[in-house]
């Protein structure tokens, strides 16, 4: 019998029983340096709804500095982090997902990537050094931003839409409600020691958005559901995003 000390009792709901799956092969690569991409890009869309791009323009550098911020931000005490909270609209969240009760074992911050509106809103996110994560956040959002515009006049392009901008322009608008989403998962250990048992960090589900632009980090979890049902896992890459087609751009014939 395993004795499991109380508080991860308490999370018993984000136990489940999930099985290992092994590191999927078959994720379309696509390489954004070079435009004969387009068509490899719509086929991945259609027939897969997520792809993996490299030389894709977003310097290391800026995202290695952003992971350092919020490596930093999700370290403070629990008391802290929940001066940035709740995340309705945006802000701080902890476990809860969402409006609908889901749960997860996972901490996050929920922003818009309007630039804009993203630093007054949220000054206490920023620590004792607003100036640097403010800088790491934006320099991030600007280069992850230009890449999924050129994503997305690719995928005009090779779907031959006349206007290669009418979906980069969504993104371009000041209006736009796209969303950035930081996820932490943090570890649990008395719950890593029972056998056969993982903790759910984000549950299942789709993305309502055109795409969702994903980084690994380097770190294993993501798991995507293929055309058949079966869940697999995706491999991790330390500079590589992963794309994910949401619910908007997918139309059913
Ligand atoms: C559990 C949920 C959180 C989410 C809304 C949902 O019901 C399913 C999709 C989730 C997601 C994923 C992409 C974005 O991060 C997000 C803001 C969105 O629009 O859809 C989140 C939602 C959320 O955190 O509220
Ligand atoms: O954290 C991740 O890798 C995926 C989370 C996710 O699916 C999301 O934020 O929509
Ligand atoms: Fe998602």
């Amino acid at each position: 019998m395993v004795l499991l000390p109380k508080p991860a009792l308490e999370q018993f709901s984000l136990i489940r029983n999930i099985k290992p799956t092994t590191f999927f092969s078959g994720i379309p690569l696509i390489d954004l340096s070079n435009p004969d991409s387009k068509h490899l890009l719509v086929k991945a869309c259609e027939e897969f709804g997520f792809f993996k791009v490299v030389n894709h323009g977003v310097p290391l550098e800026s995202i290695l500095k952003l992971e350092s911020e919020a490596v930093k931000f999700f370290s403070l005490p629990l008391s802290e982090k929940e001066k940035a909270g709740p995340p309705n609209p945006f802000g701080y969240g902890n476990k809860s997902i969402g409006q609908n009760g889901d749960v997860g074992w996972v901490e996050y911050l929920l922003l818009t990537a309007n630039q804009e509106s993203i630093s007054q809103r949220l000054s206490s996110v920023f620590g004792d050094n607003p100036e640097k994560f403010r800088r790491a956040l934006s320099d991030y959002i600007s280069a992850v931003k230009k890449m999924a515009c050129e994503i997305l006049e690719m995928m005009a392009d090779g779907l031959k839409i006349q206007n290669r901008n009418v979906l980069s322009k969504l993104l371009k608008d000041e209006q736009s409600d796209s969303v950035f989403r930081l996820n932490h998962y943090p570890p649990c250990a008395e719950i890593q020691a029972l056998k056969d048992h993982d903790m759910i960090g984000f549950g299942e589900h789709t993305d309502p958005q055109i795409i969702s632009v994903l980084r690994s980090n380097n770190t294993s979890g993501l798991q995507i559901s293929l055309n058949d049902g079966s869940w697999v896992s995706v491999p991790p890459d330390l500079s590589s995003f992963f794309i994910n087609v949401g619910d908007s751009l997918q139309v059913h014939i």
